[in-house]
């Protein structure tokens, strides 16, 4: 068995006093990729902001590469190796794509190789093509992909999408999964959160179904993808 990684137990969480989570559990290993899915407003973005310290646990522990997260400020968890794209992306509209990924880089320390611009361009030949375009100047792929780029330029050991590829075209969501592959083929650990089944058993090893605040389903992400009744009980309409 590998290391674990990450490891969230009975995590609760709300918002003005009104619970939403009531006691999530979630595991990474090491290099490894949990997809985390369930249907709108069943809590996954909120465990992911919770996770980064944006929003106050009311109880549980989480514990990351053996460092207790909880009480952390949000700029002292990402330092940690956590690296977040927001549902919506957040990239700076008055920034070209060049400034918006140097604005948060930070030192590797995650020991795995170092990220530099010229390594993201490699990745997304798309954002050396529109480097010096402004954040309010791209499509939802390039902002997507900004937003990837902005997140390992802070060389993190986790990184966190919410909603990789909502929103986006099926040629440009085929990139987004084929760079997620190469960089789960890298070592990164993931938590990826998406609609796509099938696509996101491609990536990941594991998978986590979130139901009313709660994790109702785990196993491996191939299984749960290749079982109909399972992703019709869990996300069907
Ligand atoms: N800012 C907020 N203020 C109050 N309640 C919120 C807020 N954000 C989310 N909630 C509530 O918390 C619960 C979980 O929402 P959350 O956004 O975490 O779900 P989700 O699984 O990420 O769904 P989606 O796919 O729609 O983003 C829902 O009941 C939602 O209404």
């Amino acid at each position: 068995m590998s290391a674990t990684l990450l490891t969230i137990t009975g995590l609760t969480a709300g918002y003005g006093g009104t619970p939403a989570l009531f006691g999530v559990d979630l595991s990474v290993p090491m290099g490894g990729a949990l997809a985390l899915v369930g249907r709108n407003g069943m809590g996954k973005t909120t465990t992911l902001r919770a996770l980064m310290g944006l929003l106050p646990p009311s109880g549980g522990t989480l514990t990351f590469d053996g460092v207790a997260l909880r009480g952390l400020k949000p700029h002292r968890i990402a330092r940690l190796g956590l690296g977040l794209v927001p549902e919506g992306r957040q990239i700076f509209p008055t920034l070209t794509v060049e400034e918006n990924l140097v604005a948060t880089a930070t030192p590797g320390r995650s020991g795995l190789p170092p990220w530099t611009l010229e390594r993201v361009y490699g990745l997304f030949p798309r954002l050396a093509e529109r480097r010096r375009n402004y954040g309010n100047r791209l499509s939802g792929g390039e902002q997507q992909m900004l937003a990837i780029g902005r997140a390992l330029m802070t060389n993190p050991r986790l990184l966190i999408l919410d909603e990789a590829t909502e929103g986006l075209a099926p040629l440009i969501r085929a990139e987004i999964w084929a760079v997620l592959s190469v960089l789960k083929g890298e070592g990164l650990s993931l938590i990826v959160v998406d609609k796509h089944v099938s696509a996101l058993a491609g990536v990941c090893d594991q998978v986590a179904v979130m139901e009313k605040g709660r994790v109702v389903h785990s196993g491996p992400a191939a299984d749960f993808a290749g079982d109909a009744e399972l992703v019709g009980r869990f996300l069907g309409v």
